[in-house]
């Protein structure tokens, strides 16, 4: 069953090198397909091969990447969306430069990152985006504001690329997955009864693991999901059912 999801040799770009892009670009570089994983910090890029630094904060950060992918890779195929950060503070303490911080790094950049790769893939004839939602796009977590907005804001964003792309032969989908134990994550969970208290919540009985995600994200960028686009694909051990 050698290329069975059709990835070997697809050029993938991985935009956020955290808990989930890493396990998505091991991944995808088991499945076969040549990986670049683009992050800020430049530490979380260490154990990989093909890999650039990129500020997904500003329009040039990500229209950089984008090309410097495609030119790394002499095209681009798979678009995956791994970044994001959480100031996890109630609405009335907010302050508009977090706001504004949020909506730039998990909303902004899946808009400029989706049109500068959509470009590529629409012109090929072929492309695959894969976008990390949240069930915080859904339920209403408190101190999840901003992160909120942002989440609801890619699960919309997805469905009109998904619709304006289908003709030509790009899918467009999103992953949402329930709280899954990263460095986002890690501080919050690690206090006196939150990890308890969230995976109560989960019908499964267990957070999430990185490794939960890759097989949806593979499936989403295989040839076996060419006629599914618009999606939210809910990853969370049936949280967002109860
Ligand atoms: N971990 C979870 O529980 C969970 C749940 C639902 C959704 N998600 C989503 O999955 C995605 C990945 O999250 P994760 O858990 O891997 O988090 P993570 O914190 O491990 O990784 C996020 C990465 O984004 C990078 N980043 C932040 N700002 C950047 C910038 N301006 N430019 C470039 N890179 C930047 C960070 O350096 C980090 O490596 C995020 O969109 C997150 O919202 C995570
Ligand atoms: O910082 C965080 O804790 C995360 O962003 C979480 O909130 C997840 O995104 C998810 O929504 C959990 O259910």
């Amino acid at each position: 069953m050698e290329n069975w999801l059709g990835l070997a040799n697809r050029r993938v770009l991985i935009a956020g090198a955290g808990g989930i892009g890493q396990a998505c670009a091991t991944a995808f570089a088991q499945a076969g397909a040549r990986v670049v994983l683009a992050d800020i910090n430049e530490t979380r890029l260490q154990n990989h091969e093909n890999t650039l630094r990129a500020d997904f904060s500003t329009a040039e950060g990500c229209e950089d990447a984008v090309e410097q992918a495609v030119g790394q890779l002499k095209g681009i195929d798979v678009l995956v969306h791994a970044v994001g950060i959480n100031h996890r503070v109630n609405i009335l303490d907010t302050t508009d430069e977090n706001w504004q911080r949020t909506l730039d790094i998990n909303l902004s950049s899946a808009f400029r990152l989706g049109k500068a790769a959509g470009k590529h893939m629409v012109s090929a004839g072929w492309g695959r985006q894969i976008y990390c939602s949240s069930v915080s796009g859904l339920l209403a977590h408190p101190d999840h504001g901003p992160y909120a907005a942002s989440k609801g804001g890619i699960n919309q964003l997805m469905r009109v690329m998904a619709r304006e792309w289908a003709k030509d032969g790009v899918t467009v989908n999103a992953i949402a997955p329930g709280y899954t134990e990263t460095d986002l994550t890690k501080a919050h969970l690690d206090k006196p009864g939150v990890r308890e208290h969230y995976t109560s919540l989960v019908p499964a009985g267990r957070l999430g693991t990185v490794e939960d995600l890759t097989g949806p994200v593979l499936f989403l960028a295989s040839e076996q999901a060419s006629f599914v686009t618009g999606h939210v694909l809910y990853a969370d051990g049936g949280r967002t059912l109860v």
